[in-house]
């Protein structure tokens, strides 16, 4: 009998996985799996759950919760040899990972949909020394504000949670100077952020990476240029319309393999969560992963 471990966080987003755990388990075994739960406590808890389940041989893992749970599932897993099958439940706050891939979000009856129907497809995933992402890794004083916003914080006005925290780290933005070498290029100089994509979905914004697919083998790189205040803010509007792409302040590229120097202390940021700090290399791992999808995606990846 196929097995499947659902590994959830109670406290993500509005804490909705925890009231409906009972119904997501009949789901699963309706469709034949064997289903358990293991529900996260804190930090690291969801990458050892992962691990745990690879290495009891469940034939599928999925992961409950926010872009953080997701994260730490890719990231027990990514080095196994064996690795289960993925699904996601989203049910955090901004939930990019699922909108990429066009996992509803709106309701958790509808994602259990997309596990249940069983259509899969390979995804890649973002390797940055020992760590992983699957959605994004950034720099710049701007990309810090998603690790300092409080969960709490989150569960009681959501995604406004994290506007408020960008205008409060406004006037502290300021420019860096970087060395970047991706696919034997190069760019040299001062800039506000750069980001690293693997998806076309960043902090909720669909636009800022329009290119970017998960599976493609590539990752989207956005540097934005050093900019003046006003300037910055009006490009972060630009971006929401995806107007953003022909000004002359943003690079925007597709790469394999992406290298940042810097000469002042940066911090990194993988999928929202606090990634130690640069210089780094990022490497995408094409086809690392299958993972449940809705129907139209996968046959939007086949080319149907
Ligand atoms: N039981 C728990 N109580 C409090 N925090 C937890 C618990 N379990 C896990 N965590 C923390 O939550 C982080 C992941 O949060 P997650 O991304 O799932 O939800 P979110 O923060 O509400 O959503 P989003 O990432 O979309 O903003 C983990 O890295 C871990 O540190």
């Amino acid at each position: 009998m196929k097995r499947a471990r659902l590994i959830y966080n109670p406290s993500a987003g509005r804490e909705q996985v925890k009231r409906q755990l009972p119904y997501i388990l009949e789901r699963l075994e309706n469709v034949g799996y064997e289903a358990s739960a293991h529900a996260t406590t804190g930090k690291y808890c969801a990458k050892r759950a992962a691990r745990l389940a690879a290495e009891r041989n469940f034939d599928l893992v999925i992961a409950a919760g926010g872009d953080g749970t997701i994260n730490e599932v890719i990231n027990g897993l990514a080095e196994l040899p064996y690795r289960p099958k993925l699904g996601i439940i989203p049910a955090g706050t901004t939930n990019d990972f699922a909108r990429a891939i066009e996992v509803p979000r709106s309701s958790i009856e509808a994602a259990c949909d997309v596990i249940c129907n069983g259509y899969e497809m390979p995804i890649d995933i973002g390797k940055v020394g020992e760590q992983y992402f699957i959605n994004i890794a950034g720099g710049g004083t701007l990309t810090e504000l998603t690790y300092e916003v409080p969960s709490k914080l989150k569960t009681m006005i959501g995604q406004l949670a994290y506007y408020a925290k960008g205008i409060e780290k406004l006037p502290k933005i300021h420019p860096v100077n970087v060395r970047i070498e991706y696919d034997g290029k190069l760019f040299e100089g001062e800039i506000m952020l750069f980001l690293v994509s693997n998806t076309n979905s960043v902090g909720g914004f669909e636009r800022l990476a329009p290119g970017a697919l998960v599976n493609d083998g590539m990752f989207d790189l956005l540097i934005l240029r050093k900019t003046n205040l006003a300037d910055f803010v009006r490009l972060a509007s630009a971006a929401v319309r995806g107007d953003h792409l022909n000004d002359p302040s943003v690079v925007y590229v597709q790469a394999n393999r992406i290298k940042v120097y810097v000469d002042e202390v940066v911090h990194l940021n993988l999928d929202g969560e606090y990634g130690g700090m640069l210089p780094s290399e990022f490497v995408n791992l094409r086809h690392h992963f299958q993972m449940l999808v809705p129907e139209k995606q996968m046959r939007k990846y086949l080319g149907e």
